[in-house]
């Protein structure tokens, strides 16, 4: 058995939930990302004095294993409930939509959880990883600049499955299954306002042409900042269909359909902000849990391996994690 250290590309909750599994288990390991911070998806924007969840909104427990890690992120300050004032809007009519649904959210910012399970595990961030490649004994990255990283024992990579495909080259039935995972976009749109709307809406489930959900970010707990702000996604479909528009453009029609959508009047926002997420979420959900190729060394994780949710993405670098120690 080699000293090397494991290499992980991806600190999103994934890559994060493998790289401290394997950390407390003794393992030496070496993340990377291509972004400036952790969280991937489950990243937050900061907007002068405050901060935004433009990705993930909100995560559910259902599994045990996850439920148990969520209270002891809980007791240890980086999440806590979100309870909105919930509703939904059919056919332009919104009406409350209240539930008994848990939701969690990270405190005091959705990336406090990946920031915490990262704390001081070795990284390297902006780096992108263009190619993954074997020699005798040891891995070896490239990142997009041409420099080499390794040598490393395993290969875990816990990036979306388009991009997947891609690092797992060395392994084709790996790549051919991330391959076949097609991922939808999501377009995100933030709005801060000077003065608080009046509404009781903070979260709303949509069903109409253009938006899938809309938050009022400002109600989730920890959150502090002088702007009412809130979240807008636009549907799978709408965003498609709008990939390649302007961030101005997707701003005013999706600030448009609030305004049609929402229970009060909407004055014009003092700060806005538009971001693509190019690969979302899967089209649907896989019972994969992880790939793995133990002989070569090299494994795969990701929400596109389980549920496409939070939840489905930590499970699925558990899952990862057991693999490969299993097969130490
Ligand atoms: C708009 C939106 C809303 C969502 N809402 C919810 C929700 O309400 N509830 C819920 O449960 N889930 C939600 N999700 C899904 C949830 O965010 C994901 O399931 C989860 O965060 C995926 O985690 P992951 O670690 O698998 O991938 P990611 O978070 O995508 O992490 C992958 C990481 O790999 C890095 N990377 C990619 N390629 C490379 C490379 N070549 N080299 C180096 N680094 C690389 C990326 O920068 C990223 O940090 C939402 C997602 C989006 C986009
Ligand atoms: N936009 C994206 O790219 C993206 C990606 C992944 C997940 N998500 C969203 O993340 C959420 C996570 O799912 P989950 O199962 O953890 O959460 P959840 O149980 O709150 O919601 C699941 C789905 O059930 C419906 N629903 C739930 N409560 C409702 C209510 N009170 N009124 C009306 N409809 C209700 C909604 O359609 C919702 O999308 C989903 O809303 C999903 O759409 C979005």
């Amino acid at each position: 058995m080699s000293n090397a250290p494991i290499a992980i590309i991806g600190t999103g909750i994934a890559g994060l939930s493998a790289a401290r599994t394997l950390h407390d288990a003794g393992q030496a390991v070496q993340l990377f990302d291509k972004s400036r911070r952790s969280g991937g998806r489950m990243a937050s924007k900061t907007i002068g004095s405050g901060t935004l969840d433009l990705g993930t909104q909100y995560f559910t427990a259902r599994d045990r294993r996850f439920t148990e890690i969520v209270h002891q992120w809980q007791a240890d300050g980086w999440a806590d409930q979100w309870s909105p004032s919930l509703f939904q809007s059919r056919d332009g009519q919104l009406s409350p939509s209240t539930d008994e649904q848990l939701r969690w959210v990270g405190t005091p910012t959705m990336s406090a959880i990946t920031q915490g399970l990262l704390d001081d595990l070795p990284v390297t961030f902006s780096c992108r990883i263009t190619d993954v490649f074997r020699g005798e004994e040891f891995w070896t990255l490239v990142d997009a600049t041409g420099a080499s990283h390794g040598p490393f024992s395993q290969v875990i990579i816990a990036v979306p499955a388009p991009q997947a495909a891609a690092l797992l080259a060395a392994a084709p039935k790996l790549a051919a299954v991330a391959a076949s995972v097609a991922m939808e976009p999501t377009w995100a749109v933030a709005l801060g306002f000077a003065t608080p709307l009046e509404t009781s809406v903070e979260g709303c489930f949509v069903r109409d042409d253009a938006l899938d959900w809309i938050a009022r970010d400002h109600s989730k707990p920890g959150r502090d900042g002088s702007l009412d702000t809130w979240v807008l996604h636009a549907s799978s479909q709408w965003s498609r269909q709008h990939i390649d528009l302007s961030r101005e453009a997707v701003i005013e029609l999706l600030h448009g359909a609030f305004a049609e959508l929402i229970d009060c009047v909407v004055p014009a926002p003092a700060f806005t902000l538009a971001h693509r997420w190019l690969y979302a979420r899967p089209t649907q959900p896989h019972e994969w849990s992880a790939l793995a190729d133990p002989g070569l060394g090299l494994y795969a994780c990701g929400d596109w391996c389980l549920s496409g949710r939070v939840e489905g993405a930590w499970l699925s670098g558990q899952e990862v994690a057991r693999k490969l120690l299993e097969n130490l």
